[in-house]
């Protein structure tokens, strides 16, 4: 079963309250929070306080995506606020041992680990490194802003990663996030996605459908 995670950062906060119940009555089973610092990528958006707000506003699981130069800093104030899956980016890491690293420490700290790679990051780097993950999230946009279209070479790292995960018989949650809708999602699930990300496809349209058209 495709899990779907509807990013907030399309979500019309001034229609929050509505725009959440649609949500809760979906399918979705995961909210996605894009996490931007200003200096991982050109944009700025929520620090912890608004994630406990909608921790309080959902059943969902908190799928805490960091676009941060310093995840290892900010970490642990997003696990404090609610986070249940928290993935952080390779290219803000120094190497694969400082990525290991917080992947464990993240474990301790009882939060799920992701890594992401950005579209023009090789999905070679992680052919060591995602055996320390519960999950990959392929980025299929630039990372930085909702709403552009999505990348078709995300899907053939897709396959990749699916295919060195049923290899190892290995329960990985590969995720993919960015202009994703009913078409490239179906593409990303054939290719081996579990876990589909999208933020306007979903609350530019009627949520609840639209879920339902992703599933
Ligand atoms: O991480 C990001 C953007 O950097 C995403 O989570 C966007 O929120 C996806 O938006 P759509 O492409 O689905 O509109
Ligand atoms: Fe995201």
């Amino acid at each position: 079963m495709t899990i779907i995670s509807p990013s907030i950062l399309s979500l019309d906060f001034t229609q929050l309250n509505t725009q959440m119940e649609a949500v809760n009555a979906s399918q979705a089973q995961w909210l996605h929070y894009d996490v931007m610092d200003g200096h991982f990528v050109p944009n700025l958006t929520f620090g912890p306080d608004i994630l406990k707000a909608f921790r309080k506003l959902t059943d969902c699981e908190l799928d805490v995506h960091l676009m941060i130069t310093d995840p290892e800093t900010y970490a642990p104030v997003f696990i404090k606020a609610g986070a249940q899956w928290l993935t952080f980016h390779y290219e803000a890491m120094e190497n694969a041992e400082a990525c290991r690293k917080l992947a464990k420490q993240l474990r301790q700290w009882g939060v799920k680990p992701g890594i992401s790679i950005k579209p023009k990051t090789p999905v070679e780097v992680l052919k060591d490194l995602w055996q320390d993950f519960d999950l990959v999230l392929v980025m299929s946009v630039e990372p930085g802003f909702g709403g552009q279209q999505f990348d078709p070479s995300a899907l053939e790292k897709i396959a990749q990663l699916r295919a060195w995960a049923q290899a190892e018989n290995a329960d990985l949650r590969i995720e993919v996030d960015g202009g994703i809708n009913a078409e490239t999602g179906k593409l990303c699930k054939q290719a081996g996605a579990d876990v589909l990300v999208a933020g306007n496809y979903i609350f530019k349209n009627n949520i609840v459908d639209a879920v339902d058209s992703l599933c």
